[in-house]
């Protein structure tokens, strides 16, 4: 029958009769391209995550589909709701759908067996991850191209301990499974380029630059590094929206058709895998700032990878969350507060990208902070919380402590005398980082406590704070959710140039 796509009724029953098509070309015909189809109908269209799941295993395992093994290793490296994420089970995944010809799969399992760093629970095999990431590579698959140059940039040491990233002079003598190579290196650069890749034509425009692997050549640099900025600029116009969720907040689950990496940055690894995808057609990208198990404390997030690779996978905005606790009376917990400002008490923390450890960062970045926050992104996250009806303060500062530990009364009576609306002890240096990466950063918090400085009351504990997140947390997904859509139907983003020009004009360099 023929439907008219633009009647509602017409939609559903066209729906409806796809996933009877799909479901007998799956069960009865027995075809894996339409199991594959069903998998991705469940996903997308019913939201059933454990029927797709089990549509993807089966096509993967029973039938050799390598699309479902890309698509259940994803499933598996995330997790899902409670259930966290296996990465060794994951990895079986991409590499049989790597084996049965489907080249993402070969990137993830190449990126997984040479990946270092805390959340990294498979054995390092350095050999075959190489192989996996040049079969990936050799079938077009930009970033495992502009990975494999990395690693003949700064070359794979055996043993990750007696590597420093920031002094090359020390690595000398250590064994290495690669050896730098800046030949190899521009090859693999120049066609991740060639492949649209940002990050391997800003490489290429150095190595031009500097004549590293290539005779040195201004003209080509220049070439390079246009290329570079023009691809940038397409990707931010596609405004991909990257979410920071901290305690309690890490729910793949938001997005459709989505995607794990696991993505590694010039200052190291983030706190976890990237989950790309879409909420309600917008591009975005989740990162879980503690990582996925919790298992980093607020001193010890590489708050710098996190914002980098937000930014390399092409995020023009950034949405967090976080649980805070309360410092003036009326910030009730259960409330929102749209942070639009902060008070830093931290110390110790990697607080700028512009400390000379880094090729692409030089020179000395003093990023003002006022407005600490975008205010773009700010009305976006206010306006979708008022629409829901919930109840949010427009403005608020955060007081920012180091952490572990939760204040003294002492310190929480102070943070109210210096006019602190709330506490926690993530905002700095994220929203400075965001900052000096050019992008709109605003930060939701939930307020889950009133910390320890009203009278007769006990004190704020991880168990008050994680009760109340987990009870309120709705609200957060819904605001972000909103959030998103308000921000991706701005026809005017002149602030977002304007982020990238802030920080232009931060930088002091002498040539
Ligand atoms: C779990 S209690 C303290 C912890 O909670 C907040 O985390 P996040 O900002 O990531 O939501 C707070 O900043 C502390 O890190
Ligand atoms: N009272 C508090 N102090 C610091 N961080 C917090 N996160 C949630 N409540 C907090």
């Amino acid at each position: 029958m023929a439907y008219d796509l633009q009647k509602e009724e017409d939609v559903k029953e066209y729906i409806e009769n796809l996933g009877i098509e799909y479901r007998f070309g799956c069960y009865q015909e027995k075809k894996p391209q339409v199991c594959h189809l069903l998998g991705d109908y469940f996903e997308a269209v019913k939201k059933d995550f454990d029927k797709a799941r089990k549509v993807f295993k089966s096509n993967c395992m029973d039938y050799n589909y390598g699309k479902s093994c890309l698509k259940i290793g994803n499933y598996t490296l995330v997790g899902k709701g409670n259930e966290l994420g296996n990465v060794p089970e994951a990895l079986t995944y991409f590499e049989k759908g790597c084996e049965l010809g489907e080249p993402t799969a070969c990137l993830h399992a190449g990126m997984i067996l040479t990946a270092t760093g805390p959340a990294i629970t498979t054995k390092r095999d350095v050999p075959k991850g190489f192989n996996y990431l040049k079969s990936g590579c050799d079938n077009n698959v930009d970033m495992a191209c502009h990975y494999l140059s990395g690693m003949y940039i700064s070359g794979v040491p055996k043993n990750v301990k007696d590597y420093n990233p920031h002094r090359p002079d020390k690595n000398k003598n250590i064994e290495f499974l690669i050896k730098p190579d800046m030949k190899e290196a521009f090859k693999f650069a120049l066609k991740g380029c060639e492949l649209g890749n940002v990050y391997a034509c800003a490489n290429v425009s150095m190595m031009y630059g500097k004549g590293d692997g290539v005779e040195k050549n201004p003209e080509e640099s220049k070439k390079y590094f246009k290329l570079a900025q023009e691809l940038q600029n397409a990707h931010e116009t596609t405004k991909e929206i990257g979410i920071i969720g901290g305690s309690g907040f890490d729910d793949p689950t938001l997005f459709e058709n989505q995607v794990t990496r696991r993505v590694t940055t010039p200052f190291g690894d983030p706190s976890d895998v990237i989950t790309e995808g879409e909420i309600k057609g917008v591009p975005c990208a989740l990162l879980a700032r503690h990582g996925r198990k919790h298992q980093i404390q607020p001193s010890d997030v590489n708050y710098r990878a996190n914002i980098w690779v937000l930014k390399e996978v092409g995020c023009t905005h950034v949405l967090a969350t976080t649980a805070t606790g309360s410092l003036v009376e009326q910030y009730r917990p259960g409330d929102l507060v749209i942070l639009d400002d902060f008070i830093d008490r931290t110390w110790g923390r990697k607080c700028t990208f512009y400390d000379n450890s880094c090729d692409t960062t030089r020179g000395v970045c003093h990023a003002p902070m006022r407005p600490a926050f975008c205010e773009r992104a700010r009305q976006a996250l206010y306006r979708a919380a008022l629409a829901r009806g919930y109840a949010c303060h427009e403005t608020g500062t955060a007081v920012v402590i180091q952490g572990p530990r939760f204040s003294s009364r002492a310190e929480s009576l102070m943070h109210r005398q210096w006019g602190g609306h709330l506490v926690n002890m993530t905002t700095v240096p994220e929203v400075v980082l965001a900052k000096e990466a050019g992008l709109s950063y605003a930060a939701v918090a939930l307020v889950t406590d009133y910390d320890c400085w009203r009278e007769n009351e006990t004190a704020v504990s991880v168990s008050e704070v994680l009760a109340m997140f987990s009870k309120n947390v709705q609200k957060a997904a819904d605001v972000i959710v909103d959030a998103v859509q308000i921000l991706a139907a701005e026809t005017d983003t002149a602030y977002l140039d304007a982020h990238k020009e802030l920080v232009k004009s931060s930088i002091m360099l002498k040539e």
